[in-house]
């Protein structure tokens, strides 16, 4: 699904956020990504988004050198990509329902199909009954699961996260990732930046650990 090859990253002039990598994750796996502030997780992310290029070597995904895609090509990507963030982006002024219908309006679906793709994301990350409220009248793990129902509202093949349980305490935490778990067990590829290091412990999935932009191990559970 994802490939490295020799994949480096610098932002400027000389400094190299990421180097030297090299990984392939199959279809159907969930990787977490982990190691320090500042180690390179975020940029990674951001390469397979294609918010980035990579200064040397490709990034493949589902087969192709991501660089090549054409500029009107990339909204069609990253379609195929769910993404969910540590302050989950919500807009503040719409409903839980419009927030997670936003993706499919862009789109252009109709109301009817987009309705319909809507509840069942709900439905999925237990929210259906909290369509109609306003993201401040959720938790902050609730408004978490919004910021996920948004992510696969979609169907993506790949789903990306980027610190999803950093605000939330253990227990909503490990609530987070049963809900990514469930995901990748129908299918979804799911790869997840995070540095709660005993919570990923105990989940026994791979790991893959950046040190200052160089991968310094790829462990896989047992
Ligand atoms: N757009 C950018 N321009 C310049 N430097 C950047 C840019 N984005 C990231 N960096 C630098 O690249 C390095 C890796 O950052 P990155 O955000 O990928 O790490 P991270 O592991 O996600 O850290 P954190 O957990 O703090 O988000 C850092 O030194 C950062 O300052």
């Amino acid at each position: 699904m994802i490939a490295f090859e020799h994949v480096g990253k610098r932002y400027g002039g000389r400094f190299e956020a990421l180097a030297h990598l090299d990984f392939r994750v199959e279809r159907g796996e969930m990787v977490f990504l982990t190691g320090h502030s500042g180690a390179g997780k975020s940029s990674l992310l951001r390469l397979i988004m294609r918010l980035e290029k990579p200064s040397r070597g490709r990034v493949m995904v589902a087969g192709h050198d991501i660089a090549q895609l054409h500029a009107s090509q990339v909204p069609f990507y990253r379609r195929q990509i769910g993404v969910v963030f540590q302050d989950h982006q919500l807009l503040f002024d719409r409903s839980v329902f419009h927030n997670v219908s936003l993706p499919l309006e862009i789109q252009g679906i109709e109301p009817r199909e987009t309705a319909r793709r809507v509840r069942a994301a709900l439905d999925k990350v237990g929210l259906l009954h909290r369509e109609k409220a306003l993201p401040v009248e959720l938790s902050g793990g609730e408004q978490q699961r919004v910021g996920i129902a948004r992510a696969v509202v979609n169907k993506p093949s790949l789903l990306l996260a980027d610190e999803p349980t950093g605000n939330l305490d253990p227990q909503l935490s490990a609530d987070i990732m049963a809900l990514f778990e469930d995901f990748n067990h129908i299918g979804t590829t799911v790869m997840i930046a995070s540095h709660d290091l005993a919570l990923i412990a105990r989940l026994r999935h791979r790991i893959l650990r950046l040190r200052e932009g160089r991968l310094v191990a790829d462990e896989r559970a047992v």
